[in-house]
């Protein structure tokens, strides 16, 4: 399927590792009017954010959120609980600002772009839509693969292409795609090395009987495409079209040393289609939380990540993402306001 034609150049991801930097920002957090070590989690995601923006003085600049939408071959095998028109009318939604995403960007004051990846319809133009659709849908994967070479290629280039005009240093991608989680399901399946059953999940809520089905269903397409085998080859054929391009948003916001503020399973799953691409990436994302949906634990656990929330949630589109966004905001309030023992009189030690 890729030859060498198919030739993905990937931007260049910048060393995160900087001693003196680092020994910099660790000064600045223990000089702080508080114990060594008290603010937790809060230190360690401080520290991260000043290497990945390179500074001791990191500040979040105009944050960015694109929600890819696109469909799925696969609903036709019956794998969601949800009618595959679902796409369209919430990428409708999201345009008219109804859905939960847009609710907690307008809450933090977040910049947020839907991208047409793949939809299968058509929309009227409109201020807060990249039209960007590669095809209308994948392919059934059950059959053949979901994209070909071209098709996955053109995805990953207009992700990258969109993050490249895009202001900020921090990138959320959202998503909406029905049947999606079984994308993602197949993909963490193949390149995580795991069993299927570690990696499936109810998605919008399929009862035992359709999750049984969901499973014997994504076990045939494994043993259809066991073949396959780099990752840009498992893309096309087990992926979806949104999560080829947040691949690729998040190769090229990475290389531009953009913070990603990665959300639920299906966007991490791109996440680990960019870390087998080009390893490290996993470095500039910040995990906000670990999704009701199992395999997102596995995938968590496979990326050495700790995420920052726990609170069931289930939705995707960008959602966990935002909702952690404030305690990025106070990583970097503490870091940049708080005073400094000398600063406040406050005695460091015992005399
Ligand atoms: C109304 C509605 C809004 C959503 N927003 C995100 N998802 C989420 O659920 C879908 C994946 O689940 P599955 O693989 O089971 O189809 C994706 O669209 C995902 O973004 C939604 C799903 C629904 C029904
Ligand atoms: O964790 C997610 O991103 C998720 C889970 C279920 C359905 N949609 C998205």
């Amino acid at each position: 399927m890729f030859t060498a034609r198919h030739r993905l150049e990937l931007p260049n991801l910048p060393r995160l590792h900087n001693p003196t930097l680092q020994q910099q920002l660790q000064q600045r957090i223990d000089q702080k009017t508080k114990p060594p070590g008290s603010l937790g989690q809060l230190e360690a995601l401080a520290l991260q954010l000043g290497l990945i923006l390179n500074t001791a003085t990191p500040a979040i600049q105009q944050p960015q959120i694109r929600v890819f939408a696109a469909d799925h071959g696969l609903t036709d095998e019956g794998i969601s609980a949800f009618p595959k028109a679902v796409t369209q009318q919430m990428v409708l939604n999201f345009l008219a600002g109804g859905a939960a995403i847009n609710v907690f960007a307008r809450q933090h004051g977040l910049t947020l772009k839907v991208v047409d990846a793949g939809v299968d319809a058509d929309f009227a133009p409109h201020p807060d839509l990249l039209q960007k659709k590669v095809m209308r849908g994948t392919r059934n994967s059950l059959q053949t693969a979901a994209m070909n070479a071209e098709e996955c290629l053109q995805a990953v280039f207009c992700g990258m292409a969109l993050v490249r005009e895009a202001p900020g240093n921090l990138l959320v991608v959202g998503e909406m795609g029905i049947g999606n989680t079984s994308a993602a399901s197949l993909l963490l399946s193949k390149l995580g090395k795991l069993p299927l059953d570690q990696c499936i999940g109810r998605g919008t809520g399929l009862d035992d009987a359709g999750l049984a089905h969901k499973q014997a269903i994504l076990e045939q397409v494994l043993h259809k495409h066991r073949q396959v085998k780099n990752p840009l080859e498992i893309l096309a054929t087990l992926g979806g079209l949104e999560i080829a391009m947040m691949t690729g948003a998040l190769l090229q916001a990475a290389s531009e040393r953009r913070i990603l503020l990665m959300d639920g399973f299906i966007a991490c799953s791109a996440l680990l289609v960019a870390e087998h691409l080009q390893p490290g990436i996993k470095d500039f994302a910040v995990f906000s939380h670990a999704s009701a949906e199992p395999g997102h634990r596995h995938l968590l656990q496979l990326l050495n990540a700790s995420p920052l929330l726990d609170l069931d949630l289930r939705l995707g589109e960008g959602t966990g993402a935002v909702l952690a966004y404030p305690l990025l905001q106070s990583a970097l309030a503490f870091l940049n306001d708080m005073a400094s023992f000398t600063d406040a009189g406050v005695s460091e030690k015992m005399p």
